[in-house]
This record gives C-alpha cells, sequence and structure tokens, in this order.
C-alpha cells in the first residue's frame, strides 16, 4: 500500500519553479531517499509534504485520503535541517509540550518521552535547558521529539549532522527499527555513503525535476557499464589476456578490473582463464555507487539544458 502519492506537485516562487510537475509515490514502511544538488527543491518538496507550504498545482494523497495539513499532521514527524528546539527551556519540558503539540494526552506524552530517554539512556539531561546541551546532543533531542507521537510518515532532513559515529549508528538502528514496525520515512541527505546504506528507493531531483526514481537496487543495476573484478592464482601473460570478449580497465597484482564486450557473458570471462588453466580466485560484479550515478544525472541534465538554452548575441 502506498501511504503517500504525489501527483503533478509545482510550487513558484513568484516566476522562478522550485518544483516543476513532481509526481512520485511511497510504500508504506519503506526508507525513500530524496536526493539533489543544492537549490534542487528538496526543501520546498518537504514543506508542502508536511503542510507547510500549499502547492500551487497538483495532488497530495497521504494515508488513502487527500491530504488535509490540519488533520494529518499528527500523523507526520518532521525534523527540518534548520532545527528547532527552544533554548531556554528545559528539554522535558520541552519534549512534553512537542508531543502534545502532536495530540498526545500528558499521559501518553510523558510515557512515550520515558520510552525514548530510557532507550537513548539521557534521563540526566531532563531538566537540562537545551542551551547546555552540545549540537550533537540537541540533535538527539530533535529526533526523540520527532517520533514521540509514532508518525506514520516521518521526514527527515539531514538527520546526522554534527553527530558522532556512536550517535549516528544509534539514530541509524532506530530508522531501521521504525521502518521495520511500518512507519515511512523520508530522507533527505547529501550523504550518498548513507543513502545506500540506508534508503531501499530514492528520488533525484534537480531544478525542481525529477530525473531519476527507483529502488536503490534496481537503478544500480540500471546503470551498470558490465564491469567485473577477477582475481587470478597465477600472474597470466599479455598473449594469455587478449580476448575479443572483455578489455582490461585496471591491473593490480594478479587482479584485474575488466569490461566486458557487448556480445559476451560473464561466462566468457571466465571460460577464457579456465580453458588456459589459470584459476580465478575471485570474481565479482562491480555495480555503480549512488555516488556515480548521481553526478552522471546531474551532468547529463545540466549538459541537456546548456544545449536547449537560448543563445544570447
Ligand atoms: N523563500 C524563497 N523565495 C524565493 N526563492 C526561494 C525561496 N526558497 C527557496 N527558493 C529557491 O527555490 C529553489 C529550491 O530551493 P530549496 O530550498 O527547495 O532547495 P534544496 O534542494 O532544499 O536545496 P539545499 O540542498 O541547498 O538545501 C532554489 O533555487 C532557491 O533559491
Amino acid at each position: 500500500m502506498n501511504l503517500l502519492e504525489v501527483s503533478h506537485l509545482k510550487k513558484y516562487y513568484e516566476t522562478h519553479k522550485a518544483v516543476d510537475d513532481i509526481s512520485f509515490s511511497i510504500q508504506q514502511g519503506s526508507i525513500f531517499g530524496l536526493l539533489g544538488p543544492n537549490g534542487a527543491g528538496k526543501t520546498t518538496l518537504l514543506r508542502m509534504l508536511t503542510g507547510i507550504f500549499y502547492p500551487d498545482e497538483g495532488k497530495i494523497t497521504f494515508n488513502g485520503h487527500p491530504f488535509d495539513p490540519e488533520k494529518d499532521i499528527q500523523y507526520i514527524g518532521y525534523m527540518p535541517e534548520e532545527r528547532g528546539l527552544y533554548k531556554k527551556m528545559m528539554v522535558g519540558e520541552q519534549t512534553l509540550y512537542l508531543a502534545q503539540l502532536k495530540g498526545l494526552s500528558k499521559k501518553e506524552a510523558t510515557s512515550s518521552i520515558k520510552y525514548w530517554f530510557d532507550k537513548f539512556d539521557i534521563n540526566s539531561w531532563y531538566t537540562k535547558k537545551v542551551d547546555e546541551l552540545s549540537k550533537g546532543m540537541q540533535q538527539k533531542v530533535q529526533f526523540i521529539s520527532t517520533v514521540l507521537h509514532k508518525p506514520k510518515l516521518l521526514i527527515l532532513d539531514e538527520p546526522f549532522t554534527g553527530l558522532d559515529p556512536i550517535n549516528s549508528e544509534m539514530i541509524k538502528q532506530e530508522i531501521f527499527n521504525l521502518s521495520k514496525e511500518g512507519t515511512t520515512i523520508i530522507f533527505s541527505t547529501h550523504r550518498m555513503e548513507q543513502v545506500e546504506e540506508i534508503c531501499d528507493h530514492i528520488m533525484l531531483v534537480n531544478k525542481g525535476q525529477k530525473i531519476l526514481d527507483g529502488s536503490v537496487a534496481g537503478i544500480k543495476q540500471e546503470f551498470k557499464q558490465g564491469l567485473f573484478k577477477v582475481g587470478l592464482g597465477t600472474m597470466p601473460n599479455p598473449a594469455q589476456m587478449a580476448t575479443w570478449h572483455f578489455n582490461i580497465i585496471e591491473t593490480h597484482d594478479k587482479a584485474f578490473t575488466v569490461k566486458l564486450n557487448e556480445d559476451s557473458t560473464t561466462n566468457d570471462i571466465l571460460l577464457h582463464f579456465i580453458r588456459q588453466d589459470i584459476p580465478v580466485t575471485y570474481f565479482e560484479e562491480i555495480l555503480p555507487t549512488i555516488n556515480e550515478v548521481f553526478i552522471k544525472q546531474v551532468k547529463q541534465t545540466e549538459e541537456a539544458d546548456l544545449k536547449t538554452a537560448p543563445v544570447l548575441s
């Protein structure tokens, strides 16, 4: 089931098209990565999904019905990139206030706060002012404040900024746990290695438009280039490497990166060595990283834009 369906969404700042006809859907429980270079329109899009902005055009369907920001906001948790805790308020008092704003009773809020503060072992922070916490500690409080009301849709904008590796790991595990329990997560970041580790689906936007949308595994398959790593037990001489089935791209000792030619198959690579009695110690397909796909796609749209731009005389 899709928790969110977005259809032909548009948002303009005067004449500038910040979000320009974007459509996509997100399955319940998915961890969906929203990617794009600076100024692509991600924040504008997230603000429409959280009811902060109304779209100029298009439709958002949330949990099977037309999105109603006033009613649905209690089912959404949004951790924006600019953090929004009140600096002079005590941590406990503040989390209680934020949970009640999201519709929890005082009793429910207190019990949820206890659960999360125990889990993160931060009970001693309860009576501290936000001001007295480090940036990373504030980040943890902000994360807790975003999930206290058990949102159906959790939107996290750069949730790991300022966190050390241990705290990043803790938050990452919580993201996985929440997804397993059925929470749908939109995760916006510029850190591509985190996208590979965390997301099951990604959407890439540039200049307000969607340029790629699919499962992480599917996108890696779509952009693969027939590259393989072959490890050999003995060093072949140049004549033993010569074949029309593949080209050698890189050599490291007895390990080779090869590019398969279009009419050949992976078995042709293996047979090439086996027939010559050269032992194959390992064989692995090299898939592109999401970072490589991101750079390739963004560059491609920039080049296409340059070609269609009017020539100034
Ligand atoms: N309040 C505003 N008024 C006018 N233009 C705006 C406003 N907010 C954003 N923009 C413009 O809209 C475009 C999209 O901005 P947005 O903040 O949504 O991008 P982003 O993808 O979140 O970028 P970043 O990764 O840098 O945070 C940019 O060109 C930006 O300059």
